[in-house]
């Protein structure tokens, strides 16, 4: 194959880092190739960089803009991404060309003092600054105090240990990733908190047109990821289309049928509207747009629009 160094591009968080890595693991075993046929480039990302919330800025997108600047500029040849953090609509001449195959896709219940979420107190404090778990959190316990937890999984397990919180939220996936999984109290099923949509998801983007690259890669993807993504993805990208709310979204195979869940909430939780669609997996598309569009009726005009934005 490719005889020059195949520089793989990633931001800087250990997460991220694990990502790469592992990507690469999976291609030198895919192509016999050798580790130093790889050189990892860590790009930063304007998400690494914003101090408040991510819905104040933006939210989604943030984390990949320079990373696909450097793949459009032919800095790097492929980005490897947690795909929860792309925004719906990939910049004109990139691709995904792959999706590992998906982790554990549940949300992780991490506390220091209690066993369970329906364990913590009235007036306990539940860090993080997703807008989508702080609104399933306020559904639930309406009793409970949410209050705004940024930075990497070791930061936001630091500000736990120093008391800044009674609890948090993490997804499974990036703690299994990092080797953390002793630090997960209780793995939250997803009919108690459906989450983010593409959560657990690595995606590997190439510029669209770049053969060499997409048969590298191509090997590595797993379809039913690709396409319980694509449906999710899809659901995500109508309700985006004007603004942002608390959004959550999962389709799964069952048997050989695609089924998608879907989640749309008011930030205080006060208000949910969910929903189910099941069809065949070449369908992966239609059953997210029909759930969004389903969603969207239900919950009626203002609803998404009365929202700041989400991202996690
Ligand atoms: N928004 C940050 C982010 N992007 C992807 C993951 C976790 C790994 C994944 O979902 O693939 C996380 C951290 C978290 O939500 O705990």
């Amino acid at each position: 194959m490719q005889q020059k160094t195949i520089k793989i591009g990633t931001r800087g968080s250990p997460l991220a880092l694990a990502q790469a890595h592992e990507v690469r693991a999976r291609l030198m075993a895919a192509h016999g190739l050798a580790e130093d046929q790889f050189a990892i480039v860590v790009i930063k990302t304007s998400g690494d960089q914003v101090v408040g919330s991510l819905a104040d800025v933006g939210g989604k997108g943030l984390f990949t803009k320079e990373i696909e600047e450097a793949l459009l500029g032919e800095e790097i040849d492929l980005a490897v991404h947690s795909m929860k953090d792309m925004a719906t609509t990939l910049p004109a001449g990139l691709t995904i060309s792959a999706m590992l195959p998906r982790e554990d896709v549940r949300d992780a219940f991490i506390s220091l003092a209690y066993p369970s979420l329906d364990a913590v107190p009235a007036g306990g404090r539940i860090g993080t600054s997703s807008l989508r778990r702080q609104a399933q959190v306020k559904l639930r316990r309406p009793d409970l105090e949410v209050i705004g937890f940024r930075g990497n999984v070791q930061t936001r397990l630091k500000k736990l240990a120093d008391g800044v919180a009674d609890a948090t939220f993490l997804a499974c996936a990036g703690l299994r990733r990092l080797g953390l999984t002793d630090q997960i109290t209780a793995s939250i099923e997803t009919d108690v908190m459906l989450p983010a949509v593409a959560q657990a998801a690595i995606g590997i983007e190439i510029r669209a047109g770049d053969e060499d690259n997409n048969a590298l890669t191509g090997v590595l993807n797993d379809e039913r990821t690709a396409l319980c993504v694509t449906a999710e993805r899809a659901f995500l990208r109508i309700l985006d289309g004007s603004c942002r709310t608390p959004i959550a979204g999962l389709a799964e195979f069952d048997g050989d049928v695609l089924r998608l869940r879907g989640q749309i909430l008011s930030p205080d939780g006060a208000r949910e509207f969910s929903t189910v669609k099941s069809g065949s997996p070449a369908s992966a598309i239609r059953l997210g747009e029909d759930a969004a569009r389903e969603l969207l009726d239900r919950a009626g005009p203002g609803f998404l629009s009365s929202s700041p934005a989400s991202a996690t």
